[in-house]
């Protein structure tokens, strides 16, 4: 009999990408796999280039927490999604739905729940997004990165199984990244990255700071789509809007990276043992979630934090000074770290609750 299997995540990469590393090792054991998400989400772009996965668009609407004129007219957009949701899942009998969370994962688990089919959430952030808390009631499971975080989640749900990271990106090779951006071995190298989306307030501060930084280092910057300023053209600096295949060679040749606090890149660093300086968001643009990641690497000293309202120029100079002067006390604290196999233990949740 076929195993079939439904994943839903999307909104932003950080909600698609722990299903970019299961999807793989589902295949390897048999899984046949659909995905649900929204019509123009980049979890459509992203899942275009994976094999084997049947995607399926529905409506969604953004659950804001301030005013907005949408927010009268997505609920009804939301309850489109969950009839669409609810007809796919009848129809394609899944034994089990894996949810990555984002706004577009709530019409798929009320419909999923309304079809009596088990489901697992994903949570990557110390405190469950929105989305995930609305969505919990519904679900059987909810596996947790950080060990904080169990104690956010009701019901008893809660497992803490900690970061799912592709496999591909500890496959990287930092000589191809470096031919990639036309780097030399001369100098070391600064990676940036503001999140899947880019960051306006993290490139304005990397550029304003360019003259310096590139004194002392080659600078690889992830702007966000529409965000690469052509007039900061120099040799020594390399930006891109977004980066698929070649992630992994880019972050091999990081010796030192500048980055928000969204769960996975950080762990994604942290696996990789790249001594960071984070800038989360500010709790003005969040629920603050990226300020508890960020002190929790802070606490285990894997990085250097600096919050969006202290930043200035010297600050964030002297912070990166810091990272490259103790650069091995850094890494030898991310060595600690090893021993969690989060993939297997999620893999083993799967096997034991499918129906
Ligand atoms: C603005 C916002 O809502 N941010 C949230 C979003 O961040 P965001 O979507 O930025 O998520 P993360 O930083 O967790 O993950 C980004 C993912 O995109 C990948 N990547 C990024 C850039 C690139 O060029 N190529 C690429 O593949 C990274 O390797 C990583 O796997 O989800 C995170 C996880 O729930 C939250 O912690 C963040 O608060």
């Amino acid at each position: 009999m076929t195993k079939r299997m439904l994943m839903t995540g999307g909104g932003s990469a950080g909600h698609v990408t722990v299903n970019l590393a299961l999807i793989p090792e589902l295949q390897k054991e048999g899984w046949e796999i659909s995905y649900i998400g929204s019509e123009d989400g980049i979890e459509k772009q992203l899942l275009q280039s994976v094999p084997g996965v049947a995607y399926h668009s529905i409506s969604t609407g953004k659950l804001r927490r301030y005013f907005d004129w949408n927010n009268f007219k997505d609920p009804f957009k939301v309850l489109k999604g969950v009839a669409q949701a609810y007809r796919v899942i009848r129809k394609q009998k899944p034994k089990l739905i894996f949810s990555k969370g984002g706004f577009v994962s709530v019409p798929v688990i009320i419909g999923g729940w309304f079809n009596r089919v088990p489901i697992i959430i994903h949570e990557s952030d110390l405190t469950p997004g929105l989305a995930n808390k609305i969505a919990t009631p519904f679900a059987t499971k909810v596996c947790v990165t950080f060990p904080e975080t169990k104690a956010h989640i009701k019901g008893n749900k809660a497992e803490y199984v900690g970061a799912i990271i592709r496999d591909e990106l500890k496959q990287g090779d930092g000589e191809t990244g470096k031919k990639l951006c036309g780097f030399t071995n001369d100098k070391p190298v600064l990676l940036m990255m503001g999140g899947s989306l880019g960051s306006q307030k993290l490139n304005g501060v990397l550029r304003h700071n360019l003259i310096e930084l590139t004194k002392q280092f080659q600078v690889v910057h992830i702007c966000g789509k529409g965000q690469v300023d052509d007039s900061f053209d120099q040799v020594g600096y390399k930006q891109f809007e977004y980066i698929k295949e070649e992630l992994p060679h880019i972050m091999a040749m990081a010796d030192i990276v500048v980055s928000r606090a969204g769960s996975n890149s950080i762990f994604e660093f942290l696996a990789l043992k790249k001594p960071m300086l984070l800038i989360p968001l500010s709790r003005n643009a969040s629920r603050g979630d990226q300020i508890l990641n960020a002190k929790s690497f802070q606490k285990m000293g894997y990085c250097e934090m600096v919050e969006e309202e202290e930043l200035t120029d010297a600050l964030f100079l002297q912070k990166i000074e810091k990272l490259l002067v103790e650069h091995e006390q850094y890494i030898e604290n991310m060595q600690k770290s090893e021993g969690q196999n989060s993939l297997q233990q999620v893999m083993a949740f799967i096997t034991q609750m499918a129906k």
